[in-house]
């Protein structure tokens, strides 16, 4: 199969602080990968550099064949970690603003998006919960038709109900011709979503692998290997 995301050797420092070490990891096309790791470990430091934000110390990182730049951000769609959104926006301004920003936008899914999260147009940006702008931003994410989805931390300080719908979201609008990156230390939660995980410590790949596989080989839920993992 074909990888949508090719790393190799990639390393970057912050001063004299290391957060990636010489990774190594290829994300093939068509699956759902979680990159599991606890505070520190270096997640967003990678999340940021194949989204192009930050640059890479040493290495070399390609995404559908290309180095991170214009080509990249036109096929992957990015749900930081913190809200994006202005305070003067309501719901329907950041639709229209994420409309006219990307071309591929479809209009139809994230209304259809809105209704099964209950958000209506004319709420501010300003009124909503933690969870209720989660589930915006994660509307507006997964309604463009993008070839590598990138969630970071998707389900991070959101109550369990908006939880499940977040993950029913995301489960529903994937397409197998599309790829999804996650990060997230809640992995009980969102385990049963990954066709393979990649336990990141210390800003290098401990493990990796097909995750039902994981769990046959070590007779244990990747919640269980992630404890074993990293002693939580
Ligand atoms: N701007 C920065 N300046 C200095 N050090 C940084 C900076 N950003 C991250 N680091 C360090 O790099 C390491 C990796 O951080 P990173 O944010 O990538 O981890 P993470 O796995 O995303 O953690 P979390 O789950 O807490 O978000 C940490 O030791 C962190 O202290």
């Amino acid at each position: 199969m074909r990888n949508i995301v090719e790393i190799k050797g990639l390393s970057k420092s912050y001063f004299n602080k290391k957060a990636l070490n010489n990774l190594a990891l290829n994300i093939e096309e068509g699956k759902v990968v979680g990159i599991l790791g606890p505070n520190g470990s270096g997640k967003t430091t990678l999340i940021k550099i194949l989204t192009g934000i930050l640059r890479e110390t040493k290495g070399e990182v390609l995404i559908d064949g290309h180095e991170p730049g214009v080509y990249t951000k036109s096929i992957v769609s990015y749900l930081p970690d913190r809200n994006f959104l202005y305070n003067w926006m309501t719901i329907q301004d950041a639709l229209s603003f994420y409309k006219d920003f990307y071309k591929d936008f479809n209009e139809k899914r994230a209304y259809e998006l809105l209704d099964f999260m209950k958000l209506k147009r004319d709420m501010k940006v300003t009124s909503l919960s933690k969870g209720m702008t989660e589930k915006l931003n994660l509307t507006l994410v997964l309604s463009r038709n993008a070839k590598l989805y990138i969630l970071d931390e998707p389900i991070a300080g959101v109550d369990p109900v908006a939880r499940d719908q977040i993950l029913d979201a995301i489960i529903n609008n994937y397409n197998e011709n599309s790829s999804m990156i996650i990060t997230t230390h809640l992995v009980r939660d969102m385990e049963n979503i990954f066709d393979d995980v990649v336990f990141l410590r210390e800003g290098e790949v401990y493990l990796t692998g097909n995750a039902e596989t994981l769990r046959e080989e070590k007779g244990m839920q990747i919640d269980e290997l992630y404890k074993e993992i990293f002693g939580e």
